[in-house]
């Protein structure tokens, strides 16, 4: 079997051009500008790239964008005092802090000092337990890519065998909530489960956010599985330069996957996209306004 290739490329774009629709009429009919502040503290290279993607797809949907640039010795009561101005600023709906943040900086007080209603992340403890419990919250945008892409290719979830290897908050604990919210029997492995190949063998879904270059190969995949790779691991390339792989081996995936994500091109695409979904969401919610269809879940 040759596995189909899943273009999140393609699909973070029909995703941004469905959000840009909604801000114009949030514009026309509600007088509303969505707006989105972004929170970088250092210089981490990787992360400069992701603020600046951020702020030139906001402003190509026409949101407005904030953003918010701090040096790496920035203190932590300066930082929650920027929070604290954005959480009160009627113009920005949504605020998301780059992670990671220097070491001296405690994340979790930071995420959680975030008004819950803006955190378009979605880390924020409130929103982690309503989703948690089944509730409205604002969703981990990389879970929530991966959810669109799976229905896109499965159309109904419920019964299925999927298995989430990777135990992190911003994506394995999510994306466990959110197919187990689709009715799946969902399993999560992590690099410590025991015989992990065989727990992976038996799941019609592979989500793998682990961190560890092509840890997951081919003959792990159950034939005709869906399989969603959420790693990005930069490697040698050729002449001197680097090159992104996933945590599952495309090649020998791909020769038994029903339907694959490529890495780049697969979930990456998707995050950003789903970042500009949650911040109409949250616009939306916040003045009391039907939230559109098939952005959030
Ligand atoms: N506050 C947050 N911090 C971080 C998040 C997050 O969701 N919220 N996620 C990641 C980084 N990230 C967005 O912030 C992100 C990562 C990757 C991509 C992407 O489009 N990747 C491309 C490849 C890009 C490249 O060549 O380097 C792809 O996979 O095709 C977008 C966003 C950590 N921090």
């Amino acid at each position: 079997m040759t596995a189909q290739i899943i273009d999140g490329k393609a699909f973070a774009a029909s995703i941004r051009e469905k959000v840009a629709g909604h801000v114009a009429r949030l514009r026309e009919d509600h007088g509303l500008k969505p707006g989105l502040a972004v929170v970088l503290v250092g210089e981490d290279p990787a992360s400069q790239v992701y603020v600046r993607s951020k702020g030139k797809m906001t402003l190509e949907v026409a949101m407005a964008s904030f953003e918010h640039r701090l040096p790496a010795e920035t203190s932590e009561a300066d930082l929650l005092a920027l929070v604290e101005t954005l959480n009160g600023d009627p113009e920005v709906h949504g605020i998301l802090v780059q992670l990671p943040l220097p070491p001296h900086l405690n994340s979790d007080l930071v995420i959680n000092a975030i008004d819950p209603a803006k955190d378009v992340d979605g880390f924020h403890i409130s929103n982690v337990g309503l989703l948690g419990t089944g509730q409205k919250a604002m969703v981990p945008c990389t879970p929530l890519g991966c959810l669109m892409m799976l229905r896109a290719q499965l159309g109904s979830l419920s019964g299925l065998e999927a298995v989430v290897v990777g135990r992190s908050n911003i994506v394995g604990k999510p994306m466990a909530m959110l197919l187990l919210g689709d009715s799946c029997t969902v399993t999560m492995a992590h690099s410590r489960t025991r015989d992990l190949a065989d727990v992976v063998r038996r799941a019609d879904i592979v989500v793998v956010a682990v961190g560890r270059t092509e840890m997951v190969r081919g003959d792990w995949i159950k034939a005709g599985a869906t399989v969603i790779d959420v790693g990005m691991n930069r490697v040698p390339g050729e002449g001197g330069k680097t090159r992104l792989v996933g945590d599952v081996d495309f090649e020998s995936a791909s020769a038994r996957a029903g339907a694959i994500t490529p890495v780049p091109g697969g979930v990456g695409p998707m995050t950003i996209a789903c970042l500009l979904a949650n911040t109409v969401t949250a616009c939306c919610r916040a003045n009391g306004i039907a939230e559109p269809e098939g952005l959030t879940v």
